[in-house]
């Protein structure tokens, strides 16, 4: 148990799916593992630990933004021994040429800060995804007609953003979507050692203000979980 895991050693699995949404952990656990059990519900966040075609895996909340995902991975990795963890997450598409609905793979995660920024000091380290899981990744989309956006995101403190301009800087220089974690998610995994994964669906767009409902947001994203799950354990 952790200050805020109210977990049992054991409890959790060495694979962890992320959504900052704890209403669609509870769905996807619900929706893709067997025999889903609660294993976590401390402040709400809520967590469960099943099955996916005889592998364990739990599904937990991250809530949004960095610092709480920071909470969650810690402890995730530090004291329960998470070896995997994958975030499956909405954002808001950046590029003309990506739709909503489509699924992005980050590759790497630009950000102003992170919560690991003052440890780094002078340094701008470069998160980025572990290579095997971006590839298996790929690989389950295309398996399933799917063909992915790969490539960098931006990890934003602020989704209410007031930086156009800042904005505009990331579409030219390539930059898929914006969300809210996955700098400090890639970030950690490397200082644990662990891999991480960030699939993402879109769910609005900066560029043409389109957005799907937030029920969609909860429950509509099934491929982006499929394709984790499938990366996560590769036939
Ligand atoms: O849908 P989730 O996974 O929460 O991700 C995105 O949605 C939240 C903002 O609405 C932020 O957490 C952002 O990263
Ligand atoms: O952080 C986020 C998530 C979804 N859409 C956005 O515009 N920002």
């Amino acid at each position: 148990m952790t200050i805020h895991i109210g977990a049992e050693p054991g409890d959790i699995a060495e694979t962890v799916l992320m959504p900052g949404d704890p209403m669609r952990a509870q769905w996807a656990a619900r929706t893709f593992l067997d025999s889903p059990r609660q294993i976590n519900a401390v402040r709400g966040m809520l967590g469960y630990t099943g099955t996916w075609r005889g592998h364990p895996v739990t599904i937990h909340g991250s809530g949004m933004g960095m610092p709480s995902l920071s909470i969650y991975a810690n402890e995730l990795l530090r004291d329960f021994g998470v070896r995997t963890l994958m975030r499956i997450g909405s954002c808001g598409g950046m590029q003309p040429h990506v739709g909503l609905r489509d699924v992005i793979l980050a590759m790497t995660a630009s950000s102003i800060s992170t919560p690991s920024s003052s440890l780094m000091r002078e340094l701008r380290f470069a998160p980025c995804a572990d290579w095997g899981l971006l590839r298996a990744a790929a690989q389950a989309a295309e398996t399933r007609g799917i063909t992915p956006h790969i490539g960098g995101i931006y990890s934003s403190d602020t989704f209410y953003d007031e930086r156009p301009d800042l904005n505009d800087q990331m579409t030219r220089h390539g930059t898929l979507a914006v969300e809210m974690e996955t700098a400090e998610l890639y970030t950690l995994a490397s200082r644990y050692g662990a891999r991480a994964l960030s699939v993402l669906t879109v769910s609005d767009h900066l560029l043409t203000g389109d957005a799907v409902s937030s029920a969609d947001r909860e429950t509509g994203f099934s491929a982006m979980v499929e394709i984790a799950l499938a990366a996560a354990f590769p036939d």
